[in-house]
């Protein structure tokens, strides 16, 4: 899990007209075309990811989608001299020519928290557009990789999947909730008070995407340290509370954006490359799952050409992370059920 977008920005040159990478000082290579759908383009996290998708070399085509304001936010990300491709496209009549021939659909459609409301909060407004926006994905790109961001996580990847199979297009390996966020977090905070590299630093982040669901295994950190079990479980709850300490010191202008949006990239960057059938891209996610009893659990995972390739264990927890994992299930499983129920209704 490592930065492999700056990484990729850092080591590779590329040229607009072509499709050939050339690493300095090596060989050309040829990457593959593949096209971005961005689902929320023209949002606080869409802006910003946009253009980190437009810096992305692996990226031939994007395409920025929201219900206003992409013609815009396409037009200003389509100067930047980069590979890709990129149009904007608004309204409902034109999300077909959007998603037509996508490998990967990322989606931060839809409301953002305030201040004093959970993420289930949004449920109402954000399950009805992550339906719309998924049938659309059914009929106009069944095959390609889902990265879905809009909140909650925990009930809108089982919605998702409830659409997909209504529509006959489900494929539990190409379904992804993106929990990259919470690894983000988990291993900058690790990274301050363990006082290692920050660089360095890999934590796995299991369970779901909310509260006492997001599950940092701190006892798999690396590098190691000698942190107590008060820091450990500071760092726990920090990382727990870590997208409400943005809501409130937003107060009322949103939730994360920036660093949801560095999040998206870092996740969308592993699909490229697990579809471009680059070895070992391992990530974070949540996922159609037995790991544990629950049918969708976040874990670490191998990405590979037809997305899932693997869904790795939890390894071995401390007695806290065991007691953390019993806690979370019932409200997991709640929203994973609450989803299903509201997909088919
Ligand atoms: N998975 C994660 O770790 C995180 C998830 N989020 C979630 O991401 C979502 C988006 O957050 P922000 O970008 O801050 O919100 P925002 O309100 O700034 O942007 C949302 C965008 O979605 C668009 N939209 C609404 N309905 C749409 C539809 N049917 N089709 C296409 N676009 C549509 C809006 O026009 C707007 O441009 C929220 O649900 C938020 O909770 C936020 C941070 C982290
Ligand atoms: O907290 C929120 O509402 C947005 C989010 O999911 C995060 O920042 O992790």
């Amino acid at each position: 899990m490592r930065n492999s977008i700056v990484r990729s920005i850092k080591s590779l040159t590329y040229s607009s007209s072509s499709h050939l990478i050339r690493r300095r000082g090596f060989a050309t290579e040829s990457v593959p075309d593949r096209k971005v759908a961005v689902l929320g383009a023209a949002g606080g996290i869409g802006q910003p990811l946009s253009l980190l998708m437009k810096l992305n070399p692996l990226v031939s085509t994007l395409a920025l989608y929201d219900i206003a304001n992409t013609p815009g936010v396409a037009a200003d990300v389509s100067h930047i001299n980069t590979r890709s491709e990129v149009a904007g496209y608004v309204g409902e009549e034109q999300l077909r020519q959007a998603l037509e021939g996508s490998d990967v659909v990322i989606i931060p459609a839809g409301v953002p928290r305030k201040p004093g409301m959970t993420r289930d909060d949004l449920f109402n407004i954000n399950a009805g557009i992550v339906k719309g926006l998924c049938e659309a994905i059914s009929k106009y790109c069944p095959n390609a990789l889902v990265n879905m961001i809009s909140n909650p996580v925990n009930s809108t990847v089982p919605i998702a999947s409830e659409v997909f199979k209504r529509a006959g297009t489900y494929d539990e390996k190409k379904l992804f909730g993106v929990t990259t966020l919470d690894v983000v977090r988990a291993k900058t905070f690790y990274a301050g008070k363990a006082k290692v590299p920050v660089a360095e630093v890999n934590v796995p982040v299991v369970g779901g995407h909310a509260g006492i669901t997001i599950l940092p295994l701190f006892s798999q950190a690396t590098p190691k340290a000698n942190l107590s079990e008060e820091e450990i479980k500071a760092l726990t709850r920090r990382t727990q509370d870590g997208g409400t300490e943005v809501v409130e010191a937003k107060a009322g202008k949103g939730s994360a954006t920036l660093s949801m949006a560095y999040a998206g990239a870092i996740f969308a960057d592993a699909c490229l490359k697990g579809l471009n059938g680059v070895p070992d891209v391992v990530e974070c996610s949540f996922v159609q799952s037995s790991v544990t009893e629950l049918p969708f659990f976040a874990s670490k995972v191998r990405l590979g050409k037809n997305g899932v390739e693997e869904i790795l264990g939890l390894g071995p927890l401390s007695d806290f992370e065991k007691e953390g994992l019993e806690k979370l299930k019932p409200e997991l499983k709640a929203s994973i059920e609450k989803g299903i129920k509201f997909a088919n209704q």
